[in-house]
């Protein structure tokens, strides 16, 4: 198989070298629209920029060619680039008359640009709007990229609507230490993996406030049935919650100090601004950009997410940490359920 990757940061340099590394007969192609960097990366046979110390195996190359160039001849194309980007790659993919299957890995809802009026769309929404006669999905789960591209065991799932993009990203990165499973409910695949971010960002303050363990569980909880009700008003499975895109990335980035939407939560507790805290990564937290459009989507359909609705007011600058917990904990009593 023939498959590129789009975008070489942490995420799409790991599971490049993941799928190189373990899958013989695989010409694993990772893409840069830098070519200063593509020049970088072939020198250190490494991608020192964004994902240090993690050597490229023989099997993958790397490339700065015209996107319409690059991706002739693949088998599976992999968007790698953070939420921000994938309207304009699809569109770069329509353009250059793609027919393979494409699958994304950004983890977030679209953000509405300022001044225009609308809610956020799921990346599948994007997809339907600019690149509707692709064959498309995610690849998503609890997964840091250091891990994978260590080798440590991992488990994902390739959620499509069409089987030919499910097989595809078998196909691609079933093998070693990565193990797929297949999921057909896109929806509740991706609002598992916007809502997780923002929800490792209240951890994060959590934590950096010293609230203790009990109420990291209760966050958590009371979390997961925010994701839950805002998924299943969007059309989701309510049993997609509980697998791999759901609970799972839920503890992994809410708990794991690898996250850096964890790291923007305990950097605010700190009494860092948020554009101190966001520049200090170096790497993208989607769940500062998403919290926004998940909050106005579930205004939309009428569900209540408190949680995030406190993250955004956080963000935003308009209540301090201390607030936002006494925010949450002054809430009115009520029946314990979605
Ligand atoms: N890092 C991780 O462990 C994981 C990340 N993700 C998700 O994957 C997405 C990417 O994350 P990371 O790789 O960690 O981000 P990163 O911040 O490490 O790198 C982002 C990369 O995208 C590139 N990029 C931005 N706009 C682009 C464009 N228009 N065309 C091509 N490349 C472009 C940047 O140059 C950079 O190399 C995010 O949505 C993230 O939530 C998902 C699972 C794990
Ligand atoms: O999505 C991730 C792990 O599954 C990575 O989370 P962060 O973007 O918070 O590092």
């Amino acid at each position: 198989m023939n498959l590129i990757v789009i975008g070489a940061g942490a995420w799409g340099t790991a599971l490049a070298i993941g799928a190189a590394r373990h899958t013989a007969g695989h010409q694993v192609t990772l893409w840069a629209r830098n070519a200063q960097q593509v020049q970088e990366m072939q020198a250190a046979r490494s991608n020192p920029r964004y994902l240090p110390d993690m050597a490229f195996p023989d099997g993958l190359q790397v490339s700065a060619a015209p996107l319409a160039q690059a991706v002739q001849g693949m088998d599976l194309v992999i968007i790698a680039t953070p939420m921000s980007a994938l309207r304009s790659t699809l569109q770069a993919l329509a353009a250059a008359q793609v027919r393979v299957p494409v699958a994304w890995l950004c983890k977030g809802f679209e953000a509405v640009a300022a001044g225009h009026s609308g809610v956020g769309l799921m990346p599948h929404e994007v997809c339907a709007q600019v690149a509707p006669q692709l064959a498309s999905g995610a690849l998503s789960g609890p997964s840091f990229a250091q891990e994978v591209a260590r080798g440590q065991p991992t488990l994902l799932v390739a959620a499509s609507r069409h089987a030919i993009v499910r097989q595809a990203l078998l196909e691609a990165f079933h093998t070693g230490p990565l193990r797929l499973y297949a999921n057909e409910d896109i929806v509740g695949v991706e609002v598992g993996g916007a809502v997780k971010n923002v929800m490792a960002i209240a951890a994060g303050l959590c934590d950096g406030l010293h609230l203790g363990l009990n109420a990291r569980a209760a966050l958590l909880t009371r979390g997961l049935a925010e994701m839950t009700r805002l998924g299943v008003a969007l059309g989701a499975k309510p049993e997609t919650f509980m697998g791999l895109s759901g609970l799972g990335d839920l503890m992994l980035t809410a708990t794991g100090d690898l996250s850096r939407n964890r790291k923007v939560g305990l950097l605010l507790a700190q009494g860092l601004t948020l554009a101190q805290a966001v520049d200090s990564l170096g790497h993208v937290a989607e769940g500062v950009y998403s919290a926004h459009t998940v909050v106005q989507r579930a205004q939309a359909v009428g569900v209540e997410m408190p949680i995030a609705a406190t993250v955004v007011e956080l963000l935003d600058g308009h209540i301090t940490p201390q607030a936002a917990v006494q925010r949450l904990m002054a809430r009115d009593p009520k029946h314990e359920g979605l």
